[in-house]
């Protein structure tokens, strides 16, 4: 037994194998091994076996048998059956005195257990990280509850109240605590009275002196640590120490596969071995990690009217991809099946109405997905932008989203935190940042960013929308804009433009185009003015979902799924399979051309209206996949009665039929009349189908034009909106199809293989995410 060195001094190995050969529970302590003295399961084991060892130890029935056997051995020794009595009850004695010793050492290990526990407490509380600060998120631990008891119904005048402020003091009762600081320090708007708030100035303007200065201070958590979260926690700062972003813990654990796979369930202190951390690779963005939060009206796959769908959808996976926290909100249109009602609820009243918001969440692909459930969202699925275009987005409540939804059990805050707002539907955001908040001394380091998708919408209005925003009286200014048609009218945008830190566009050609009075829609000096500010970022697209390798669009009814190396036969399956779906004739020799967009005067659905004569003249088939403006809906029908054997016009929003067109297809047409950026063109390359586009904003920034000489370029592009144009490029286009397949493959193949993730595009996201961070 000298293996058995290992057991507590004082433990008579040779009785527990004694006992190990008669009782289960003994055979149990011998496998109890002091290394695992951390988990919950040893624990509960330990427990288990003092109740069933007592048990034995007393049992009548185990000391007959033991008298019987002794009995036996003594007849069989030749002693007499009084003394051989005598010697089985010293024995009995003997065991049971080893017995006690042996339940002592156990309550000495249940003991040990427990002070395990604290030292991974204490180990928790004490680790800092490679900066010297600790980590910002701890700031953000504020629970919903803490957050609850500190508020009531509130007013939307009374944003704020209810906002942690750096520098301020508040401990663990975390509620009134709260309240009574705010109410301290934000006793009004400015435009209220003229008392200004006095928020705590922050002592530099580094912002992990702001980490710590407010970590000090929010040590306000609600939350109870069990066993688990202590062991997860102490996980929590090793990933801490490594500049990882923060992770849910708690609550979500069938959702958060990783952090699951992180924490061991029996607690084993020994798989936390600190050396791990050097396994675990930096995040990409290295010290640049921030919390992001995306605000949208739309997200792909939940809710998708065009490419700010795509965008919100795959841009905070690629954020996330490189180490920052991420966020999106969008609204609740729907019923999703994946988001979980959070519990948090929220009462507002807004012009005298009382609203309801509750949140949902998702974790997905290391983005915290939050929607916001009112009841102003409900029965608009199909009709987003239908509603009262200022009261359907209340992004007041956006902004408090960062201390009211605690996300894997752990708020965002405020510290180290950015916005990312996108077109006019959220473009009020940076001005409720900048009037509730950053002019009252408040989120002072909390920066927000403005994506032009489309500066054609621009949240316009007669000047007494002013009064609906509620905001104070000085800001009308940020609204005001006078337009040579409209006069002088009141202008969304045109507020976030100014507001916001940083204005970023979705390709450098449109970021130049909107500086000028075509392309800038009545905002080009604004834009101008502010041009410090705006960069411009080509879209990428999300590789998993537009992917002829992974498309699950193109797994049945005749669509095969392909890839480069399959290209040929793969993709004329697919043009077949398309050809079958719509009554097509099939033939592989004819270029199938497809439009997919909505059908209004940016996409140029006119330049391809004029266009069918000539194209009906060739031997082409026409697929077009669309909804919008009523006329050219009614034109795609027209097209298609009257050219029934080459023409297919489908009008309305099919996901799946996008993705087989694009599949299908030998030819993509975009004759858009501004294209910000354009996401078909990118879907198109990657599937081997070759865009035909007005060379104008993301267009011209993307689609390099075929050089015959040089076999280079991924596509054909024309350069005045025209349909002279247009069938010029195309014909040239068809010309190479039909009577230069290597040109035409070669096309096909620089496509496919452009390197057009969203990895890239993130990246350049994060430098202004950065830069906006250390402005002021
Ligand atoms: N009827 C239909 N059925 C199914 N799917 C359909 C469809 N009509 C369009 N789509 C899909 O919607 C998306 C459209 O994206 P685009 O970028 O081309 O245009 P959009 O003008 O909406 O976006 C704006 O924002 C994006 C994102 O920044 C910019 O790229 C763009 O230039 C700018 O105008 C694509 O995913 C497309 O497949």
């Amino acid at each position: 037994m000298a293996s058995m060195g290992s057991f507590p001094a004082g433990v008579d190995s040779s009785v527990l194998v004694r006992s190990a050969n008669r009782h289960r529970p003994s055979i149990s302590i011998l496998a109890y091994r002091p290394r695992k003295v951390g988990g919950i399961a040893d624990g509960h084991l330990a427990i288990d076996l003092l109740s069933r060892v007592s048990l034995c130890n007393g049992c009548g029935g185990g000391r007959r048998r033991w008298k019987s056997r002794g009995i036996k051995a003594a007849a069989a020794a030749g002693s007499s059956p009084g003394q051989a009595d005598d010697e089985v009850e010293d024995t009995l004695q003997a065991t049971i005195e080893k017995s006690k010793k042996v339940l002592a050492i156990q309550k000495d290990l249940l003991q040990q257990i427990a002070e395990r526990k604290k030292l991974v407490s204490s180990i928790k509380n004490t680790l800092i990280d490679p900066e010297g600060s600790e980590q910002p998120y701890k700031e953000s631990k504020v629970t919903t509850s803490s957050l609850e008891d500190a508020e009531k119904t509130e007013d939307a005048t009374e944003l704020g109240k209810d906002l942690p402020v750096n520098g301020m003091s508040f401990d663990a009762s975390p509620g009134k605590q709260l309240k009574a600081n705010i109410s301290e320090n934000v006793q009004s708007m400015p435009w209220q009275s003229s008392v200004a708030p006095a928020p705590e100035p922050a002592s530099s303007n580094n912002f992990y002196n702001e980490s710590k200065n407010t970590a000090e201070v929010t040590t306000s958590s609600a939350k109870t640590s069990t066993e688990e979260d202590l062991n997860r926690e102490l996980k929590d700062t090793t990933i801490k120490t490594a500049v990882l972003p923060d992770k849910p813990s708690s609550k979500e654990e069938e959702q958060h596969e990783d952090s699951k796979e992180s924490y061991p369930e029996d607690g084993n202190v020994e798989a936390e071995d600190p050396t791990n951390e050097d396994e675990k690779p930096p995040p990409l963005a290295g010290a640049n990690v921030m919390n992001v939060i995306i605000v949208a009206a739309e997200c792909a796959p939940w809710v998708k009217t065009g490419g700010l769908g795509d965008v919100a959808g795959s841009l905070p996976k690629a954020l996330a991809r490189r180490g920052h926290r991420v966020m999106v909100v969008i609204p609740r249109y729907g019923n999703y099946a994946e988001a979980q009602d959070l519990g948090v609820r929220k009462r507002y009243k807004v012009d005298g109405q009382d609203f309801e918001v509750n949140f949902f969440h998702s974790y997905i692909d290391g983005v915290d997905f939050v929607f916001i459930d009112s009841s102003v969202f409900r029965h608009v699925e199909n009709n987003i932008y239908g509603g009262n275009r200022l009261t359907t987005y209340d992004l007041k409540r956006c902004l408090q989203v960062p201390w009211h939804v605690p996300c894997g059990g752990v708020c965002y805050g405020d510290g180290n935190l950015a916005f990312i707002a996108n077109d006019w539907h959220t473009a009020l955001l940076p001005v409720y940042l900048k009037a509730y908040y950053r002019d009252n001394g408040l989120m002072q380091y909390t920066r927000s960013i403005l994506v032009i998708h489309n500066i054609a919408h621009q949240g316009r209005g007669p000047v007494d929308d002013f009064s609906v925003v509620d905001l104070p009286p000085h800001y009308i200014d940020l609204f005001k804009l006078y337009d040579p048609v409209g006069g002088e009218h009141f202008n969304i945008f045109a507020a976030g433009l100014k507001a916001a830190d940083r204005v970023v566009t979705v390709s450098h050609g449109y970021s130049w185009e909107l500086k000028t009075s075509e392309g800038g829609w009545g905002l080009h000096e604004i834009i101008n003015e502010h041009d410090w500010k705006l960069s411009g970022i080509v879209n990428g697209i999300d590789t998993k979902e537009w992917s002829p390798e992974l498309d699950l669009h193109l797994q049945s009814e005749g669509y095969v799924n392909y890839s480069i190396d399959t290209l040929q036969t793969g993709k004329s399956q697919c043009k077949a399979a398309l050809q079958k779906e719509l009554g097509l004739p099939i033939r592989e020799d004819v270029p199938l051309i497809g439009f997919i967009g909505r059908l209004d005067d940016q996409k140029g659905v006119d330049l391809i209206a004029e266009a069918v004569p000539w194209m009906m003249g060739q031997d082409v088939q026409l697929v077009m996949l669309g909804t919008g403006r009523p006329d050219l809906e009614e034109l795609l029908r027209k097209f298609e009665r009257e050219h029934h054997d080459k023409v297919r016009g489908w009008v309305g929003f099919s996901v799946k039929t996008a993705h087989r067109i694009t599949a299908g297809a030998d030819i993509l047409l975009m004759p858009s009349r501004f294209e910000p950026c354009g996401l078909n063109q990118l879907y198109a390359m990657r599937y081997g189908t070759i865009p035909v586009v007005h060379a104008v904003g993301g267009l011209r920034d993307t689609v390099e034009p075929f050089n015959p000489f040089e076999e280079s370029g991924v596509g054909w592009t024309f350069s005045r909106a025209e349909t002279g144009e247009l069938i010029h490029a195309l014909g040239n286009c068809l010309l190479t199809y039909r009577q230069y397949k290597e040109s035409w493959e070669g096309l096909q193949k620089r496509g496919m293989t452009r390197d057009l993730s969203w990895d890239r595009a993130a990246q350049n996201y994060e430098d202004v995410l950065v830069a906006a961070k250390y402005q002021w």
